[in-house]
């Protein structure tokens, strides 16, 4: 089998494999890229309204202190003083508690007696307003929350370091920020104009029910991929596990033969199937003047495995077709380079079947071969076995009248044995007969049997017949052979079948012997 089909097809299981072994990766990956993108949108959204609760619980606090001291805004500070303090000191996350009188801070918890102007308009929605510092903490951001009645009223302020604190505590993976009308504060307190850029995964704004204020979260760019790695790693690890099995499994599944046909085709493929070949000897001297081709299946666990077992398969299945073509392909490649020592008109027996006669590629498989040795220097030899019986059809006659015209014989296989031999005969035109080794084996003992090898070398001799007898296995059957003038012996006597290297060392170690 070329090697290219062979790689073509590892490549192919290799590839089929591999996406296998990648497929638990990406659904996975899917289903988990899928899952992180909700997870982190429930995140965002967690931690956006638990910031939003505090929050509002620090302003509803700023809120109460405001309450609690807006009777003072109508009196002398003297009199408030004390009663801001207190509110300073005991009620959380308030910082400082100012009264307001005409639309001026008259009274605060921190200086006493005081007087600055109240900008009511940079309130948003009158009630909030959110400064990056003032004269006491130019650094540090606050919110102020104001509660008026008429132009009196009372400014309640929280500083900006708890609402930050909130903004970085409540989820440390996504990011928050507070925006307060025209204004807006990361985590790290820092005041902003205007409004944040949106962030680029699962943002999500919340607006407080209680006060003019709303919480912005999201994630940066690449934190899906981060918190992947970071969550799912074990999960991944163990996809990756678990495909590598899959793959290796696909592989192995792909490499099995499912029947013994698919077994076959691995094997063809795989280049399994070699060429051995048993010489034929001139009867009278014992010089190699040919030799058949037979197939062997160097089956990589069985090791090599016999035609009978395999060859009845492969003509059922057709695979018998580019298995002979592989044959021949490999003699081509190996027996030209050493055409000196076959001689003049080496002959070359091939084993074929019906189901090669009925390819359409028997007489192109049979033009390469011969195209790859010199002129003259090789004969080939068809021989028909009667396994499948061969029917006389115009599309039979003219294939083997074409191979007849390019020089190719044909040899009936194991004469005698089927029941169609003499059929064969009438309805071919055949150029040799193979007497079969059953015949050949009768030459031992005096049966009335050896007769009928007697009449078979009679009948040859009437119709011009080329006789070879296979399965030569004593010095007596080849004495007999040669006395009755068959001209061409095979057998174990001389040689049995063996690997294509080995014969054409054994070729080249005859003719430096002069053999
Ligand atoms: N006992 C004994 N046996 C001997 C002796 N000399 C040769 N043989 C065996 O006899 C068989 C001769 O081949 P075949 O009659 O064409 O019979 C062949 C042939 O019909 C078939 N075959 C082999 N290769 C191919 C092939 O490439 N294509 C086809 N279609 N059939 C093949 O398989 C059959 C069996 O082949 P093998 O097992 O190689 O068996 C071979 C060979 O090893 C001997 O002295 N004593």
């Amino acid at each position: 089998m070329p090697g290219s089909s062979k790689v073509r097809r590892l490549l192919w299981r290799l590839c089929i494999s591999l996406l296998v072994a990648l497929l638990p990766l990406l659904l996975g990956g899917v289903i988990i890229y899928w899952q992180t993108q909700a997870g982190l949108r429930r995140e965002a959204g967690h931690a956006a309204s638990e910031a939003l609760h505090l929050i509002d619980v620090m302003l509803a606090n700023a809120a109460g202190s405001a309450r609690a001291t807006l009777a003072y805004a109508e009196g002398p500070c003297s009199a408030a003083e004390l009663v801001l303090r207190e509110q300073v000191a005991t009620v959380p996350f308030v910082r400082s508690v100012n009264l307001v009188r005409n639309g001026r801070v008259f009274c605060t918890s921190l200086f006493g007696a005081f007087d600055e102007p109240v900008d009511a308009a940079a309130f948003v929605d009158g009630r909030l307003n959110l400064l990056p510092g003032n004269a006491v903490t130019p650094d540090f951001a606050l919110i102020v929350y104001r509660l008026a009645e008429g132009r009196d009223g009372v400014l309640a302020t929280v500083d900006g370091r708890y609402l930050s604190n909130v903004l970085q505590l409540v989820d440390q993976r996504s990011d928050l920020v507070i925006q307060v009308g025209p204004r807006w504060m990361d985590e790290a307190g820092e005041v902003h104009e205007g409004t944040p850029d949106a962030f680029p995964l699962a943002e999500t704004r919340q607006a407080s029910t209680r006060f003019p204020y709303q919480v912005v979260g999201g994630f940066p760019a690449g934190a899906q991929w981060r918190t992947m790695g970071a969550d799912y790693w074990p999960l991944f690890a163990m996809l990756a596990v678990l495909g590598g099995l899959f793959g290796i499994g696909c592989y192995w599944l792909l490499g099995r033969a499912a029947t013994p046909t698919r077994e076959i085709e691995r094997a063809m493929y795989a280049g399994e199937f070699v060429p051995f070949l048993q010489p034929l000897v001139e009867a009278t001297g014992g010089r190699w003047i040919g030799a058949e081709v037979l197939m062997r299946w160097r089956h990589p666990r069985a090791g090599l495995v016999s035609p009978d077992i395999f060859i009845p398969l492969a003509e059922q299945s057709g695979l018998i077709v580019p298995m002979t073509r592989s044959l021949l392909q490999q003699l081509a490649a190996v027996l030209p380079k050493h055409s000196q020592l076959l001689g003049e008109g080496f002959h070359l027996g091939v084993n074929v079947s019906a189901v090669n006669l009925r390819s359409g590629s028997l007489f192109g498989d049979c033009l390469d071969f011969l195209g790859a040795f010199p002129v003259g220097s090789v004969t080939l030899m068809l021989e028909l076995t009667e396994r499948e019986l061969i029917g006389s059809d115009a599309h039979t006659d003219e294939l083997l009248g074409r191979l007849r015209e390019l020089g190719v014989s044909l040899a009936i296989d194991d004469f005698g044995t089927g029941h169609s031999s003499l059929a064969y005969l009438r309805r071919f035109h055949v150029d040799a007969l193979k007497i079969d080794k059953s015949f050949v084996a009768t030459v031992d003992d005096d049966s009335r049997s050896r007769h009928i090898l007697d009449s078979i070398l009679d009948l040859c001799g009437r119709l011009d017949l080329q006789v070879i007898a296979e399965g030569i296995e004593t010095s007596a059957q080849r004495d007999y052979l040669a006395a009755r003038g068959v001209p061409c012996l095979q057998g174990y006597l001389f040689g049995r079948p063996m690997p294509l290297a080995e014969f054409v060392a054994e070729l080249e170690r005859r003719a430096r012997a002069g053999a």
